[in-house]
């Protein structure tokens, strides 16, 4: 098992040199201004600029308009687009760029559909349902209600930390995780030793399985 690792929610340049450094595969920039995390574009620009080949910069919307989408995209030079809001799978379809969808889990039925309803993303990303927030809350679901049967790589996120992602990793079998709070010492500022202590342990128990 090789689980990838993406690092969302990445504000400062250090925090994404520290990520790069240990090994993230992916960088997630939060293009949803409500979120503490969220960065503008000018902002965008400088931190693309830090990430070398070989690591993907995916772009994070929540319902955004399409000429918002279109507007970040001809500035940014993002690799994949995470869709974390009510988007249809045309609108995600739509940009001519890879793209994956997070679903916001309440039932098992629920993510056997959007795998249906969403066979034409990268991936898609199960997360934790809050009734007031679309992600980014720090917590964790029922892993149970994820399929073992899976149409499409699935990208684990909601609540991880160093202290859970092993257990994730080895009940879940994810293609990839995603963690943006666990690694924080405050919103949108990254934490570079639980970075490290995250990563290491995604890596530590992918080479035991
Ligand atoms: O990070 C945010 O603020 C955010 C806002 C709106 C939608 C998604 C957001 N982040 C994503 O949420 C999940 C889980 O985050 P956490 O590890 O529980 O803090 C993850 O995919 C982030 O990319």
């Amino acid at each position: 098992m090789n689980t990838r690792v993406k690092i969302c929610g990445l504000t400062r340049v250090e925090d994404v040199e520290a990520a790069v450094a240990n090994g993230a595969d992916a960088l997630g920039l939060v293009f949803y201004e409500p979120s503490p995390r969220s960065v503008t574009i000018g902002q965008a620009e400088v931190l693309a600029r830090h990430v070398p080949a070989f690591v993907s910069v995916v772009g994070l919307f929540v319902n955004p308009s399409d000429t918002y989408v279109r507007e970040v995209l001809n500035r940014i030079p993002l690799d994949l687009l995470q869709f974390h809001g009510d988007e249809t799978p045309d609108f995600c379809a739509g940009f001519g760029r890879r793209w994956i969808k997070a679903v916001r889990v309440q039932s098992a039925g629920q993510i056997e559909q959007a795998f249906r309803d969403y066979h034409l993303a990268s991936g898609l990303l199960v997360d934790a349902w809050d009734p007031d927030r679309y992600g980014g809350t720090g917590h964790s679901f029922n892993w149970d209600l994820i399929p073992s049967v899976r149409t499409l790589p699935l990208i684990l996120a909601g609540g991880l930390s160093s202290d859970n992602v092993s257990d994730a990793v080895e009940k879940v079998k994810p293609w990839a995780v995603d963690v943006s709070g666990g690694v924080e010492k405050a919103k949108g500022i990254k934490d570079i030793k639980k970075i490290s202590d995250f990563i290491c342990e995604v890596h530590r128990v992918c080479k035991t399985d």
